[in-house]
């Protein structure tokens, strides 16, 4: 688990790594750049025609590094262009365009708008990293509006020039508009938002030599989860073993015209290791389960009261149950039971509408998407304050809320 950082705390992260490894700054600027050009010639061959626009501080220090390494790696077609509108320059950058210097590689300095080309065909887009603060003016605002104009493609270098990364209020947003951002050793929250599209339509990241035991050790409230993090908690086939122990799951929900959601939640929890599934639903629906998915048993909904929770390990109700009279008892019961069950689709839909938040038993799993989650607990101005919101109340129903999108978030109860 990676945990996401501010722009402050990683500006630390680079000063501890300096100081602590040992490595002079350009050299770790050396290295992030090794880092950015290894992941985009995966993406873009040797021919195509590349201009690099740079600002004066690291940022810009990283773009005429990369034109650099670019042009070290046979791409011939490059061309940089320095933005000579900052009032100073930043010591690496200054390294960096001496080095670039030797390679003979194009390099014009503008300062304004119409100095740039029209014809920009692949864009690394170094102008502004983390260190922007404030607003865009001319003739910066203009520069950027051109770029984004020109650019068949835009790689923006740790983040999109023009994003202040650690405020999610982006209203009329100016900066470059990537298609992609590759940021330098971990993920960045605020592209995890669909708000974020606006700057960029996609976001990679790469490890850049950060001392990662610093880096843990800082303060977050979010946490990037990989794969590695869930493969060992999956329970392996052991030789010999049979489904009996590997739990039995009840799955509430389904009607005649939403009975594809049960089967699909079933053929999930199957696909995920459940040994055994049973579904209560309509038993003028049994068939479409058969047919569906044949180790999928069925229970009749229509004799809900006299199921026994207990035998089950544990319980989902929602996927496809409806909103009518029938489905709302049955939430009402299970909410009775007081045991913990996994709430999801028309189950949320019904626990808004009937205002039950608070009859939900701790330690139970809420899985909306956004508006079932603002159903349950109110608009919000933007991801994330949604998202903060979310935090705050699975702390305080003591319950996991799972907030599903592109990217999900897991919101723990601690
Ligand atoms: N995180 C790390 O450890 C590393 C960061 N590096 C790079 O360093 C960057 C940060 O570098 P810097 O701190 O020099 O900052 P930037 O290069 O992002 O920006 C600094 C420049 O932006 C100007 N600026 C700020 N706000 C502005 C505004 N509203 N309008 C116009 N100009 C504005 C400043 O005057 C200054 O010239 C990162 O984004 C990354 O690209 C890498 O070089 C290597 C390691
Ligand atoms: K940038």
């Amino acid at each position: 688990m990676l945990n996401f950082i501010t722009n402050e705390q990683m500006r630390k992260a680079d000063e501890y790594t300096i100081k602590h490894l040992p490595i002079r700054s350009i050299d770790l600027m050396e290295q992030a750049c090794n880092s950015f050009v290894k992941r985009i010639t995966e993406d873009i061959s040797v021919n195509e025609k590349i201009t690099v626009c740079c600002g004066t501080g690291n940022n810009g220090g990283d773009g005429l590094a990369i034109a650099r390494l670019l042009r070290l790696k046979g791409y011939n077609n490059i061309t940089v262009i320095i933005l000579n509108i900052f009032s100073s320059s930043s010591p690496d950058f200054i390294v960096n365009k001496k080095r670039l210097n030797q390679l003979k590689i194009p390099l014009f300095e503008i300062k304004k708008a119409n100095e740039l080309p029209n014809n920009l065909d692949i864009v690394i887009d170094a102008v502004l990293g983390s260190g922007f603060q404030g607003t865009l003016k001319e003739p910066l605002a203009e520069i950027i509006k051109k770029i984004n104009h020109h650019a068949k493609y835009i790689f923006s270098v740790d983040c999109p020039s023009g994003l202040n990364i650690d405020s999610s209020k982006i209203k009329k947003y100016q900066g470059i508009k990537a298609d992609k951002t590759i940021s330098f050793q971990r993920p960045k929250l605020f592209f995890m938002f669909p708000e974020s599209i606006v700057s960029s339509k996609s976001h990679e990241f790469v490890f850049i030599g950060l001392n990662e035991d610093f880096l843990q050790s800082l303060p977050s409230d979010y946490f990037w989860i990989e794969e590695k993090d869930i493969v060992g908690k999956l329970k392996v086939r052991q030789p010999f073993s049979h489904k009996g122990i590997y739990g039995h799951l009840l799955i509430i929900g389904g009607m005649s015209n939403t009975m594809g959601a049960a089967v699909l939640c079933a053929k999930s929890a199957l696909f995920t290791g459940v040994g055994l599934v049973t579904c209560c639903v309509p038993k003028e629906n049994f068939s479409t389960l058969n047919i569906s998915q044949p180790e999928i048993m069925t229970l009749e909904r229509e004799n809900f009261n006299e199921i026994s929770l207990n035998k089950f390990n544990s319980v989902a109700i929602g996927p496809g149950l409806g909103l009518t009279q029938n489905s709302k008892e049955i939430v009402h019961k299970i909410l009775k039971e007081k045991i913990p069950v996994v709430f999801d689709a028309d189950a949320l839909n019904i626990i808004s509408e009937e205002n039950w938040l608070g009859k939900i038993p701790a330690n139970s799993i809420l899985t909306p998407h956004l508006k079932e989650f603002d159903r349950l607990f109110g608009s919000s101005e933007d991801w994330f304050a949604r998202l903060e919101k979310a935090r705050c109340k699975a702390k305080e129903l003591q319950c996991i809320i799972v907030l599903k999108n592109q990217y999900t978030f897991t919101l723990l109860t601690d």
